[in-house]
């Protein structure tokens, strides 16, 4: 298929409830939406889950239109593709900027299996027909507000609690969860806030039955997670720290962790994630599908990937009321007691809301092979 056309939205969309980690609240959700076109008129959609602000990843929406506009697209437009598995070849010469290639990525294995008449989880290999979701839940001021948050999640169903901790908001709130929902499957996430010298505290978590724990140290060590493990008996999960298969090995090896978040746009695509999702399988390490806020676009994108065999625990991606009172697919994804049932229909499965879409469009810019 040729590379004939590449289009950019950079949408605006209110989340439905400010979603707060320990960096700060996120109300308004600004992402990049791409759509790739071959010579037939088929059409493949992606989206770029980076924020405006680089308080996850180095990476901004500023920094993915810069990089597609002036790199990654000019590395694709025009070219004739067999497999989606080829883009990351021509991106090669192009270090990092992994959610700026996975934009590009993710919508060009969307047209790859539309024009192949399969569905996005039949193109990767998937061989599930629904997914187990769980829910991720930002930081509230008050622990009455979190546990009522926590509440309403396990009443509808989602297969596990994932809570933000930060420090000073840690063990007192996992122990308030805890004593209130002794069984739930539970787990805490700290987006990197901690260092080894709060070993103690995060020791403390011990007591409390977590399936895991989520990057307690720095976005770029593996280092001294694989200390920390070593003191722990909570498994820890790695997410901002893992970029790619080789983070992957580097990681696994050292013992950093026993789990990984597979996030397709931290890793530069589907591809990557799928050799990551391979590897960890032959290794015996459990992974699970991350979120970042995505509209229905990135949203489908990870539960196709998440029909994998060693997607052995519940994700994050809950369904689209959770975020959005309008979501830009038909129907939305929806999450009913904690299953997502995957679409049949070819490609990402859903259908594209062009209207929805429009409406949050706040800049286009279209790109034409010569
Ligand atoms: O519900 C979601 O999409 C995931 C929510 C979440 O935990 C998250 C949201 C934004 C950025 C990073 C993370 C994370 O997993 O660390
Ligand atoms: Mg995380």
């Amino acid at each position: 298929m040729k590379i004939e056309s590449v289009t950019i939205r950079r949408m605006s969309m209110t989340m439905k409830n400010p979603f707060t980690t320990s960096f700060g609240t996120i109300h308004q959700r600004d992402f990049l939406l791409a759509t790739v076109q071959d010579e037939l008129g088929n059409e493949g959609w992606g989206e770029s889950v980076a924020f405006t602000y680089p308080w996850y990843s180095e990476e901004t929406t500023e920094t993915c239109i810069h990089m597609l506009r002036d790199f990654l697209i000019p590395a694709v437009l025009g070219k004739t593709i067999e497999h989606p598995d080829e883009v990351n070849e021509f991106f090669a010469p192009i270090r990092k900027n992994n959610m700026a290639k996975s934009t590009i990525e993710g919508a060009v294995w969307d047209l790859y299996a539309k024009r192949h008449d399969m569905s996005l989880a039949e193109a990767l290999g998937g061989e599930r027909d629904h997914i187990e979701v769980g829910i991720s839940i930002g930081i509230e001021e008050r622990v009455e507000d979190l546990l009522a948050n926590v509440k309403g999640f396990i009443d509808e169903g989602y297969k596990r609690i994932k809570v933000k901790i930060k420090p000073g908001q840690d063990v007192e709130v996992i122990r308030a969860i805890r004593n209130e929902f002794p069984d739930v499957p539970l787990m805490a996430d700290a987006n990197s806030a901690y260092t080894l010298d709060d070993a103690e505290v995060l020791k403390e978590l011990d007591q409390f039955n977590l399936m895991m724990i989520e990057q307690p140290l720095a976005s770029d060590d593996i280092i001294d997670h694989a200390k920390l493990q070593r003191q722990m008996s909570t498994p820890i999960c790695l997410d901002e720290s893992i970029h790619s298969l080789e983070d992957t090995r580097k990681a696994v090896e050292l013992g950093s962790c026993r789990i990984i978040n597979i996030k397709i746009g931290r890793v530069g695509g589907l591809t990557e994630a799928k050799k990551i999702h391979d590897y960890c399988a032959a290794k015996g390490i459990d992974v699970w599908c991350g979120g970042m806020l995505e509209s229905g676009i990135g949203r489908a994108h990870n539960v196709a990937l998440t029909t994998l065999p060693n997607f052995t625990l519940p994700g994050d991606t809950a369904g689209s009321s959770r975020y959005w009172d309008q979501d830009i697919i038909k129907p939305e994804v929806v999450a009913e007691n904690g299953y997502i049932t995957v679409p049949n229909e070819a490609g990402i499965g859903y259908k594209t809301d062009i209207e929805a879409i429009d409406q949050f469009t706040v800049d286009k810019w279209v790109f034409r092979a010569e």
